[in-house]
């Protein structure tokens, strides 16, 4: 009771500081790393095209969402691991859809970890950059319409990018990750994962699965959201 009144204090008189001092986000985000809101529930082998991993769950008690992490080989210590972070896409991950390259990047990261013989999937269940199903199929709507995947968003009074990609941080702390080389084209996630105390040793490019529908879509990353494209 105590403690949630200093929050509330503290982020009161934050209120109107400049975007690079203590922001709301930024500041729920430290309080969240201080107390793990993510539980490992259990664990079972999963052979897949790409190799047999070990699959955990996971539960994040904020927001009952579910979690998994696709481990192969031994994953702890200090030596840096090969990692994908990746953001659920029901439509690019399950349902074949060209309008994104999220399937070909999760394939080809799996692919990647096999050939390595060790490395860690992070599946976070943050679907359509965090807003969700229904809502990413009404920004698709308005995609149709001839928006952008940025003026979707903003049009639907949502937020470009919702996802909080310190969850994998929690997710790397439970199986002894130290360092990682991360597959990605996203510097956010490079900073959010510096920022909690994960060592990039590496970016690892993952440019797959451009095709003639998504062409305008991975441009607008590049041009709106800074994708190292
Ligand atoms: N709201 C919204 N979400 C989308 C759209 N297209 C893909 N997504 C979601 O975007 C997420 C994937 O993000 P991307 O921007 O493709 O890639 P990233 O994970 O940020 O970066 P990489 O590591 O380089 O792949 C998934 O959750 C998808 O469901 C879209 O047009 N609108
Ligand atoms: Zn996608």
């Amino acid at each position: 009771m105590r403690t949630s009144f200093f929050i509330v204090l503290f982020l009161s008189c934050t209120e109107g500081l400049p975007e690079n001092h203590f922001t709301h986000n930024n500041i729920i985000k430290k309080i969240n790393m201080m107390n793990n809101p993510i539980t490992h529930i259990t664990s079972c082998r999963l052979p897949t095209e790409y190799g047999v991993f070990q699959m955990h769950g996971f539960v994040d008690s904020r927001t009952g969402q579910e979690h998994t992490a696709l481990v192969m080989g031994d994953v702890s210590g200090s030596l840096p691991v090969l990692s994908r972070i990746h953001s659920e896409c029901l439509t690019g991950d399950a349902l074949f859809s060209q309008k994104c390259d999220c399937g070909p990047q999760l394939q080809a990261a799996m692919q990647a970890v096999q050939q390595a013989g060790q490395g860690v999937i992070v599946y976070l269940r943050q679907e359509g950059r965090g807003i969700g199903l229904i809502n990413k199929i009404r920004a698709y709507r308005l995609q149709d319409e001839g928006m952008d995947t940025v003026e979707a968003n903003l049009a639907l009074g949502l937020p470009v990018d919702a996802r909080d990609f310190s969850i994998a941080k929690h997710i790397y702390d439970h199986l002894g990750v130290q360092s990682v080389r991360l597959l990605t084209n996203n510097p956010e996630k490079l900073q959010t994962m510096r920022d909690c105390g994960i060592e990039i040793a590496e970016r690892v490019p993952l440019q797959v699965g451009k095709n003639p529908e998504n062409e305008g879509y991975l441009q607008t990353k590049a041009d709106k959201l800074s994708h190292l494209l």
